[in-house]
């Protein structure tokens, strides 16, 4: 079941309900740095009917993260195990570490008819685009300028001059696959981006297609019920 909306019942007057729909797939992605953490903290203390899907990384935990609510903090064999198990919805090395999204805790929030966030790269996108395209949409956020992402990478204060460095080149590379997504937003002002992600959002669920209930509202409709 999926967030309450305002549904036409059987004793024709429209009352909250929940209806039944399977949950969407929200995928973000952008070059590090450019606030996809930030915004998906400020949707999801708006939106707690929104689960995020919580990845596992072979990276180590930076200062604060913390175990199974930023990451599964695994080691490389756990997360050979788990790919060759067949345990992630998608996976990929990026910067020298691996990551992968769990399955099954994505597929029991979408059965509930519970969207789901993703924070993950392009190729992750990629893949989610192959197994799930009905059911995604992919959101690509953009930094105003790269002088502003290694501003904002340097402000984080969570990683080397190295790893920066490393993430700084590979801006352009991530930045490159901005076409392969339905929506765009330029993160310059955190409000006004995550307002345009939430009104993103918002239009997606007033879908004709993720709102079964209106055939049986516009039979009743026409048969003056
Ligand atoms: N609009 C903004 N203006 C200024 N600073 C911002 C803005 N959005 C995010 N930040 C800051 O930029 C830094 C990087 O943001 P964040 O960690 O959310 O990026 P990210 O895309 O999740 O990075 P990564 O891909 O490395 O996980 C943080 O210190 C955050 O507070
Ligand atoms: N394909 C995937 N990419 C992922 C996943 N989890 C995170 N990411 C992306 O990795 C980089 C680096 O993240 P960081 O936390 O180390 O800064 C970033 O672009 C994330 O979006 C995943 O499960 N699959």
């Amino acid at each position: 079941m999926a967030c309450d909306e305002t549904v036409y019942d059987e004793s024709n007057v429209m009352s909250e309900r929940h209806m039944e729909r399977r949950g969407i797939m929200i995928v973000l992605s952008s070059p590090s740095g450019a606030g996809k953490t930030t915004l998906t903290r400020g949707l999801l203390a708006d939106n707690p009917d929104i689960a995020m899907s919580v990845s596992a990384t072979t990276r180590s935990p930076r200062p604060g993260e913390v175990d199974g609510i930023d990451y599964f903090f695994i080691n490389k064999d756990r997360f050979s195990e788990m790919r060759d198990a067949d345990q992630f919805l998608e996976h990929a090395r990026v910067f020298d570490n691996y990551y992968g999204t769990p399955s099954e805790p994505v597929f029991g929030a979408l059965e509930q008819g519970r969207d789901v966030l993703f924070d993950i790269d392009w190729q992750g996108a990629q893949q989610l685009t192959e197994a799930a395209s009905d059911d995604l949409i992919k959101i690509f956020i953009l930094p105003p300028t790269l002088r502003e992402l290694e501003k904002r990478l340097r402000s984080r204060a969570q990683d080397s001059d190295e790893t920066i460095a490393k993430r700084m080149s590979k801006s352009e590379a991530e930045i490159s696959h901005w076409a392969e997504y339905d929506y765009v937003i330029v993160n310059e002002n955190v409000e006004a981006a995550q307002a345009k992600l939430q009104t993103i959002i918002n239009a997606e669920r007033l879908k004709r297609k993720r709102q079964p209930w209106t055939s049986r509202f516009v039979k009743d409709l026409i048969d003056g019920a």
